[in-house]
C-alpha cells in the first residue's frame, strides 16, 4: 500500500486533485465539518476563510489524515487518503501549520531537509538548500542557523522550505503567516506566492484575512458553522454575496483595510 497507490509517487510529484466529497466531521461530539464538499484542481489554490471555529483547519486536516472524517470522502490525487498509510501520505503532502512547527534544536538546513531525509533521497541536503534558496533564504547565510535566531518571518520561510523541498503536489496551510507582524506578513504572502507560481502546486490554504486570501488564491471558499456559504472570487463576492453573513465578512475585511491603508 502507500507508495504504490495512485498518483502521489515519484519526486518531484506533478500537481494533484484534492477533493473531499460531503464530508462531515464530528470532534468530541462538536459536529466541526457539517457535510463539506469541495475540490481543488491541480494546481490551483483556493483558500478557506470565515470566523474562528468554522471547521477551516478541520476540514484540511482531513486531507492529510489528521484528522478522519465521521461520513464522505476525501481524495488526494483522485485516491482516498484511507487507501495511504497516514506516515506516507503526510510525506507526499507538503504542511505549514500557523507556528511553523520547526524542530528548535535543529538548524534551519536540517528542518527544511526533513520530509526528503525521511524518504531516504540522496539529494536530501540539495533539496533543502534549493528550497532555501526558493524561499529567500540563502542557505550560506541562514542555513546554519537554529530558529531562534530567525525572525518570525524568516522561521514561517523554512517552514515553507521544508513543506516544499520534497516537492509534493499539494501544500496545506494553516494560518501560515497568522502570528506575524504586518511587514513581515507581506514579505512572506509575496515569497509564497513567487513559490506557488514556480512550483504550480495544488494548495489549500487557511486564513482569517481576506485580502490575503484573495493574493494568495484563485477562489475563496468562506465557511461558517461547518458549511461552505460562498465560493468564488472576492470581486465576485463583494459584487453578489450570497448571504447576509457573506456581507458582512467582506464589509468588515474591507473596513479593516482601508483604516490599515489609512493610517
Ligand atoms: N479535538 C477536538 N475536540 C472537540 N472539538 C473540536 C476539536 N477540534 C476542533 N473542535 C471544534 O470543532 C469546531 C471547528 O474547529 P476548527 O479548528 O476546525 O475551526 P477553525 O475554523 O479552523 O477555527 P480557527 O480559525 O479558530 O482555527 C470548533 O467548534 C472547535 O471547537
Amino acid at each position: 500500500m502507500g507508495e504504490t497507490v495512485g498518483t502521489l509517487n515519484g519526486p518531484p510529484d506533478g500537481a494533484v486533485a484534492l477533493d473531499a466529497r460531503d464530508v462531515r466531521c464530528t470532534l468530541g461530539g462538536v459536529v466541526a465539518v457539517d457535510g463539506v464538499s469541495l475540490r481543488v484542481d491541480p494546481g490551483r489554490c483556493v483558500a478557506l476563510v470565515g470566523e474562528s471555529g468554522a471547521g477551516k483547519t478541520t476540514l484540511l486536516r482531513c486531507f492529510n489524515r489528521m484528522v478522519a472524517p465521521t461520513a464522505g470522502a476525501v481524495l488526494v490525487g483522485g485516491t482516498e487518503v484511507t487507501r495511504y498509510d497516514a506516515p506516507t501520505l503526510r510525506r507526499r503532502i507538503g504542511y505549514v501549520p500557523q507556528h511553523g512547527g520547526l524542530l528548535p534544536h535543529w538548524t534551519a538546513l536540517r528542518n527544511a531537509a526533513l520530509v526528503p531525509a525521511l524518504l531516504a533521497r540522496p539529494d536530501a541536503t540539495a533539496a533543502a538548500r534549493r528550497a532555501l534558496e526558493l524561499v529567500g533564504l540563502a542557505p550560506d547565510a541562514y542555513g546554519a542557523r537554529f530558529p531562534h535566531e530567525l525572525s518570525g518571518g524568516q522561521r514561517q520561510r523554512v517552514a515553507l522550505a521544508r513543506a516544499i523541498a520534497a516537492r509534493p503536489g499539494v501544500l496545506l496551510m494553516d494560518e501560515p503567516f497568522g502570528a506575524l507582524d504586518a511587514v513581515s506578513r507581506s514579505e512572506a504572502q509575496a515569497v509564497c506566492a513567487a513559490l506557488r507560481r514556480e512550483l504550480g502546486v495544488t494548495t489549500l490554504l487557511v486564513t482569517h484575512d481576506l485580502l490575503e486570501a484573495d493574493f494568495l488564491a484563485d477562489e475563496i471558499v468562506v465557511m461558517r458553522a461547518g458549511r461552505v456559504e460562498q465560493r468564488g472570487t472576492l470581486d465576485a463576492m463583494c459584487a453578489a454575496p450570497a448571504t447576509p453573513y457573506v456581507a458582512s465578512l467582506l464589509e468588515r475585511a474591507l473596513a479593516g483595510a482601508r483604516r490599515r491603508r489609512d493610517a
